[in-house]
């Protein structure tokens, strides 16, 4: 019987033949490090599938044949990226031309020495850069990326400008704080500051800048392009829509969406410093202008669209539960009945239902997620089990993962029965809370309660704190049709209760 390296070895070959044959058929060249390399191999879906086998097979395969001496003692040195990302090594280099390391260190103004081994580091360990003859340097398929495509560059500059050092802080944050704060990781002690990531940045206009640029990377992440979640839910069933794409960066997905279902519009938010770098980049096609604008948004305070649709893509992953929770609360004032919300990120899937690669895509993410905010992937009960803590009046419709993408989409509808009075639900607003009033006669029937034991049906209150207050007083009203919002505040001031709502 076969032996699973055999086993392993066999799957390698068909697969990789099968990636040969569809290239050289469809005239497609094929994968090189040289600099003019392909970037992306124009492989069909079926032939995608045969690439995927082929690469899981080997990195198993490579493990195996390693062993587990040499798996303990991995090599996660990231000084020569890091490096390459703070010089700029990659653009001081011509394309289709060489240059020596001597010349390349006097441009980075770095020890020769030094450049020469952070330099061929790169070219073993990463296939960054080239050595064609001793001392000399060209680049390589890679290394020419990161010259050429602004986005590979602001997302090495965030991991090994920003990330490298908050992973190698991580444990000490989590040694140092047990809470599951934004503001105590690892990120907030290697940049020596008490704020979270997203406020950091705020203050630091050309790492948000940076940081929007990485965002906009992903979308060359197999799974991540925006054609997921264009044919991943039926836009088009909407009909003319407003959509609020909440912490939309760069408005990448928005746009795609726009470009695809013409009767759809977008308003992209997200933080007044994105939302600057955004407009000074123009990103919105012509033709789109009309239908896509942005918004600086902060998505901790009350939502002040009332649109159709609320998009949160890949946003709650940066954020723990209490967090995604106050977000999603701050929905409710500008929630009419039948409003969606569709959050676009990671579901993850039962154990062991992963293929190697995707886990180790996905286990790679949720430990940035841990250094950077303190915030984790998710399964899909923790999505459901989420609306319902922000509020019963939410219907977790389904979640799912489209064909092929990285990303799942979870879908709620908000369920609101209408509120009777118009001036006590515009009274009720003023004062940041809606309660939902049901056949009540009147006040002697509600202080007849009172009397009894009191019960207040919250329903869109926006503080948790204050129900928990409540709830510690065990006092629930149970408020059944009153007509006026003065009703209730009396009912609230006989109670001695208006100073806690
Ligand atoms: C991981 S990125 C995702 C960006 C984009 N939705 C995408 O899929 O490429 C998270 C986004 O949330 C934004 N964000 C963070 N805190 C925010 C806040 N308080 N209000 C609005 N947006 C925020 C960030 O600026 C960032 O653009």
């Amino acid at each position: 019987m076969a032996s699973e390296i055999a086993k392993l070895a066999a799957l390698v070959l068909t697969n990789t033949v099968r990636v040969d044959d569809y290239l050289q058929k469809n005239g497609l060249p094929s994968p090189s490090f040289h600099e003019d390399g392909p970037v992306d191999l124009k492989l069909s879906a079926e032939i995608e599938a045969a690439r995927v086998v082929a690469l899981e097979a080997s990195l198993r395969l490579n493990d195996l044949l390693r062993g587990p001496i040499e798996l303990v003692r991995p090599t996660v040195n990231a000084v020569s990226l890091e490096a390459i990302y703070k010089y700029d090594i990659a653009s001081k280099i011509p394309i289709h031309g060489e240059i020596s390391v001597v010349e390349l260190a006097k441009l980075c103004d770095i020890c020769e020495p030094d450049l020469r081994r952070i330099l061929r580091f790169a070219i073993i360990h990463h296939r960054i850069f080239q050595e064609p003859r001793k001392g000399i340097i060209a680049h390589s398929a890679a290394s020419r990326r990161i010259v050429e495509d602004s986005a590979t560059r602001d997302g090495l500059g965030l991991q090994f400008a920003d990330g490298w050092q908050s992973f190698a802080r991580t444990v000490e944050a989590m040694e140092k704080w047990k809470e599951q704060e934004p503001t105590k990781t690892g990120f907030a002690l290697a940049h020596n500051t008490d704020k979270s990531v997203f406020e950091y940045l705020e203050e630091s206009p050309a790492k948000a800048k940076r940081f929007a640029g990485a965002m906009s990377s992903f979308t060359t992440y197999k799974g991540h392009g925006p054609e997921f979640l264009v044919r991943g839910f039926p836009w088009a069933s909407l009909g003319s829509k407003t959509v609020v794409d909440v912490g939309g960066s760069e408005g990448k997905y928005s746009i795609a969406l726009a470009q695809s279902f013409p009767d759809l519009k977008f308003i992209i938010q997200d933080l007044p410093a994105v939302i600057r770098a955004v407009d000074a980049k123009r990103p919105v096609p012509s033709e789109l202008v009309d239908r896509v604008t942005f918004m600086a948004h902060d998505m901790f305070k009350e939502q002040s669209v009332s649109a159709d649709i609320y998009l949160y893509r890949w946003v709650f992953h940066d954020w723990p539960d209490a967090y995604v929770v106050k977000i999603l609360r701050q929905l409710i004032p500008a929630l009419k009945p039948g409003a969606r919300v569709i959050i676009n990120d990671t579901i993850l899937p039962e154990p062991n239902t992963l293929s190697e690669l995707q886990e180790r895509k996905i286990r790679a993410l949720d430990m940035v997620m841990l250094s950077f905010f303190n915030s984790r992937e998710r399964e899909r009960d923790d999505w459901e089990r989420i609306f319902q803590e922000v509020d019963k009046r939410f219907r977790f419709v389904d979640a799912w993962v489209p064909e092929g993408s990285a990303l799942g989409i979870i879908e709620a509808v908000w369920e609101a029965e209408t509120v009777n009075g118009v001036n006590g639900v515009s009274e009720v607003n003023k004062a940041k809370e809606v309660i939902e009033f049901k056949e009540v006669d009147g006040v002697n029937e509600v202080s007849e309660m009172n009397k009894a034991k009191v019960v207040i049906e919250f329903k869109e209150v926006d503080v948790v704190n204050e129900i928990s207050e409540m709830n510690k007083a065990k006092e629930v009203i149970e408020f059944k049709e009153v007509d006026g919002v003065n009703e209730i505040n009396e009912v609230r001031e006989v109670n001695g209760l208006s100073d806690r709502i």
